[in-house]
C-alpha cells in the first residue's frame, strides 16, 4: 500500500505575530503549492528516500542530510519509546514543490508531510499534540530555535495561534471571509537561520508596547469579524525594519500595493517572500501581475492568489 500525504504552504509570523501566528495558503486555481510525500513499505528492508520535483535541486544530495530522514528516525524513537521496535523500514518520496530558504515555510512543509505518512504508515501511534510537538523540535534543528508557525498551520490549516502549553501548541483562530491574499516568492533565496540572526536581542519598550497592541487588536478583530481592522493592525516592529532590507524592492512594492488598495503588505517568514491582503479576488489579480511583471527576479519565482487553507495536512491518494 502507498500513501501520498500533502503538506500546504504557510506564512510565518503573519508579520504582527513573530514565532506565534501562522496561516496555511491554498491556491484560488487549485494549484497544489506544498511538499508531498508518498510512503510505503520499503522492499529491501532499509530506509530509502527518493526526491523529485521543480525544487529538488538545491535538496542535500545525500537523502540521509534532508529533514525527511531526520523525521523517519526521530519517529522510530519515539516509536521505540512506547515499545514498538518490530516495525519494518519504509520507502519515501518527497515531491519538493516549495524553494527553501522562500519564506512559506518550505522545511516545515517536508516535515509535516514526513510525519504525518509515517503516522498513517504505522497505524497511527501518536495523536494531535504529540505530532505537533515532533514537528517543531524537527523545525527547531533546522532554523537554530523551535518556532511553530510553519509546522502548526502547515499541519492544522486555517490561522494558528501558538500557546505553547502542555497539549495545547496551538489553536485556530477565525478567519475573515473575503480576505484574498496574493504570496509572491522572487525568486531569491534567504536563510531562515541567517535571518534570525540579524535580528536584535533587544527592543525597546516603545516597541513592545507597540508589538502587545497591534497583536491583542488583530486577535480582537478577528474574533469581532472586522477584517479592516485586523489587516490594519498587521504591522511588524519586530522583523520587518531589519529583514526588508534583505528583500529587493519590498519598500516599491510595499507601496504600489497600498495604491492598488491593499489591506496589508508584508514578509511571509523570513522571506523573501511577501504576502499581500485585499478583500477582492479582482484585486488580488491585479496584484499578483503586478507582483509577477516587478517583484519576481528570475524564472525560479511565482505568485498565487490564495485563500487561507482550512485543510492543513491531507492524503492525496492512497493505492492498494
Ligand atoms: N526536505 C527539505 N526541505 C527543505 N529544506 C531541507 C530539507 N532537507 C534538508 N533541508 C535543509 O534545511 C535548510 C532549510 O533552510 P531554511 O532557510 O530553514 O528554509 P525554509 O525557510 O524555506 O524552511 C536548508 O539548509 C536545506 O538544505
Ligand atoms: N517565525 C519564523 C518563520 C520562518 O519562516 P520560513 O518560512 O522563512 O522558514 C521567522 O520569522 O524566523
Amino acid at each position: 500500500m502507498a500513501l501520498t500525504v500533502y503538506a500546504p504552504a504557510s506564512i510565518g509570523n503573519l508579520s504582527v505575530g513573530f514565532d506565534i501566528l501562522g496561516a496555511a495558503l491554498s491556491p484560488v486555481d487549485g494549484a497544489l503549492l506544498g511538499d508531498s510525500v508518498t510512503i510505503e513499505q520499503s522492499e529491501h528492508g532499509d530506509f530509502a528516500l527518493n526526491c523529485v520535483g521543480r525544487f529538488v535541486d538545491k535538496l542535500p544530495t545525500d537523502p540521509k542530510q534532508n529533514i525527511i530522514y531526520d523525521c523517519y528516525l526521530a519517529f522510530r524513537r519515539e516509536m521505540a519509546e512506547i515499545g514498538r521496535t518490530d516495525e519494518v523500514a519504509v520507502s519515501m518520496t518527497l515531491e519538493k514543490h516549495l524553494p527553501i530558504g522562500s519564506g512559506l515555510g518550505s522545511s516545515a512543509s517536508s516535515i509535516v508531510a514526513a510525519f504525518y505518512a509515517l503516522n498513517e504508515h504505522y497505524g497511527r501511534p501518536f495523536d494531535e499534540a504529540k505530532l505537533l510537538a515532533m514537528m517543531g523540535e524537527l523545525e527547531g534543528q533546522i532554523s537554530g530555535s523551535i518556532h511553530y508557525d510553519n509546522v502548526a498551520p502547515c499541519y492544522l490549516g486555517g490561522i494558528q495561534l501558538m500557546l505553547e502549553k502542555e497539549g495545547r501548541i496551538s489553536e485556530s483562530l477565525p478567519v475573515i471571509d473575503d480576505w484574498h491574499i496574493v504570496s509572491t516568492y522572487p525568486g531569491i533565496s534567504i536563510s531562515t537561520a541567517e535571518a534570525r540572526a540579524i535580528l536584535p536581542n533587544h527592543y525597546s519598550r516603545a516597541d513592545i508596547i507597540d508589538h502587545g497592541r497591534h497583536l491583542g487588536t488583530f486577535i480582537h478583530a478577528l474574533y469581532r469579524g472586522d477584517g479592516e481592522l485586523a489587516a490594519e493592525s498587521i504591522r511588524d516592529v519586530v522583523a520587518e525594519p531589519y529583514r526588508k532590507q534583505l528583500i529587493p524592492g519590498f519598500d516599491e512594492m510595499r507601496e504600489q500595493m497600498m495604491a492598488q488598495g491593499a489591506l496589508a503588505v508584508g514578509i511571509s517568514g523570513s522571506g523573501p517572500s511577501v504576502f499581500v491582503i485585499t478583500d477582492s479576488q479582482q484585486k488580488a489579480e491585479a496584484m499578483h501581475r503586478w507582483m509577477q511583471q516587478h517583484f519576481i527576479r528570475n524564472d525560479r519565482g511565482f505568485s498565487h492568489v490564495c485563500r487561507i487553507d482550512s485543510l492543513g495536512t491531507r492524503v492525496l491518494e492512497e493505492t492498494a
